[in-house]
């Protein structure tokens, strides 16, 4: 599929942080409030991006560039560059068409996406719109018929991979959208949960009912014997949940904090990616997400273990900014960035990259 054009992209957007900036103005309050923050002070998104400009990168010069690329197998597929779509909620918050208009973007760029279990359109139709693998985020509902269903509609679209999100069996105290009074507007809802009951209104998330309805480690055989399907569990922050997920027999993982929007005060993704790498030893793929906003961010996440990454919020700048051809630019800035920062530290392909690129 052909690149949308970019001329239409305001010529002095040139890096993430520029879409950021303008994404604002193309959002009331309340959705900005939802989006762009993250829980409590905000310490830990706040570190997501620190974390990455305190890693320091070696350069090399004079290397052989013959044949260089950014191509990696992942899951039995190949894909162009290692940037995938995270799963993100209610894309028509900030887009008529939502998931429709992202895939879009994300097929111009050939980049991979999760499409998340709150998406605003039908995951069929997402899928029939997508010309790269999509996997499919799950999200265990508190009923496991409702959940089975999910597994077996993203089966039946020819969903590659099921990404099931750990990190948030309750949402995190989001004081800044509380505060903005965040609501999702009428006429927008996570149509694939239609017709759900919604967990039990609980005072305390110690109510007996609702931790009747946690998922646990258990969880996962169960999942397991349902679906044949990679699962890759998202949310994984330390070495000790890490061994855990290979014990239960997972497929890949995602070493994530949730964008700083779950637990507050936990470290930078990046930070715990070298310990979570070591644990892992080479068993299963480490997807990473959290402050990627530079391609050298990708080289450093790419050095300390992860076979790809995750890119969240600017993928929804560039969808609020300016719908497909937004998404689209973003990943292109991320990928020519990559390129350069991987010619410039001595790496002409994926698997050349490793803990020496950093000082
Ligand atoms: C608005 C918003 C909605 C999100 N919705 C989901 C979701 O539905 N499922 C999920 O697993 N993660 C969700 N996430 C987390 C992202 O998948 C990802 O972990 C995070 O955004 C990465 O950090 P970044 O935004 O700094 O790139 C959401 C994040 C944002 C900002
Ligand atoms: C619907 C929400 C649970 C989506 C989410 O994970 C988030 O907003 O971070």
């Amino acid at each position: 599929m052909p690149v949308p054009p970019l001329s239409q992209i305001p010529s002095h957007v040139v890096a993430l942080d520029d879409y950021e900036a303008l994404a604002r103005a193309h959002m009331d309050e309340a959705a900005w409030a939802y989006i762009a923050g993250a829980s409590a002070d905000e310490c830990t998104m706040r570190e997501n991006h620190e974390a990455f400009c305190r890693l320091k990168l070696s350069p090399r010069v004079l290397g052989d560039f013959t044949g260089a690329s950014t191509k990696i197998e992942l899951f039995g597929r190949t894909f162009a560059h290692p940037v995938f779509l995270a799963p993100t909620a209610f894309h028509k918050l900030v887009h008529p068409d939502g998931e429709l208009a992202t895939v879009l973007g994300a097929a111009a760029m050939e980049a991979g996406m999760v499409v998340s279990t709150s998406a605003t359109v039908l995951l069929e139709d997402i899928a029939a719109a997508a010309r790269m693998p999509l996997w499919f985020q799950l999200y265990m509902q508190p009923d496991s018929a409702h959940t089975l269903e999910l597994v077996s509609r993203a089966e039946a679209a020819g969903y590659e991979a099921l990404v099931l999100t750990v990190d948030a069996p309750v949402s995190g105290l989001r004081n800044r959208e509380q505060r903005a009074g965040f609501q999702i507007p009428f006429g927008i809802e996570p149509v694939n949960l239609r017709n759900r009951p919604a967990l039990p209104l609980c005072d305390s998330v110690f109510d007996p009912a609702y931790i009747a309805h946690l998922p646990r480690w258990k969880d996962l055989a169960w999942l397991r014997s349902h679906t044949k399907l990679p699962i890759i569990l998202k949310g994984i922050l330390s070495a000790a949940d890490a061994a855990l997920a290979l014990d239960a027999g997972v497929d890949g993982i995602v070493v994530s904090n949730h964008g700083g929007r779950t637990l507050d005060g936990v470290p930078a993704a990046i930070d715990m990616l070298p310990a979570i790498a070591d644990e892992i030893g080479g068993r299963i793929p480490i997807l990473m997400d959290g402050g990627i906003r530079r391609g050298t961010d990708v080289l450093k996440a790419l050095a300390l273990g992860a076979s790809a990454v995750m890119v969240g919020r600017p993928i929804l700048y560039g969808l609020a900014v300016a719908g497909p051809v937004g998404v689209a630019h973003v990943l292109k800035i991320l990928r020519t960035e990559l390129e350069v920062a991987m010619l410039l530290s001595g790496c002409p392909t994926i698997a050349s990259i490793s803990r020496e690129v950093l000082v």
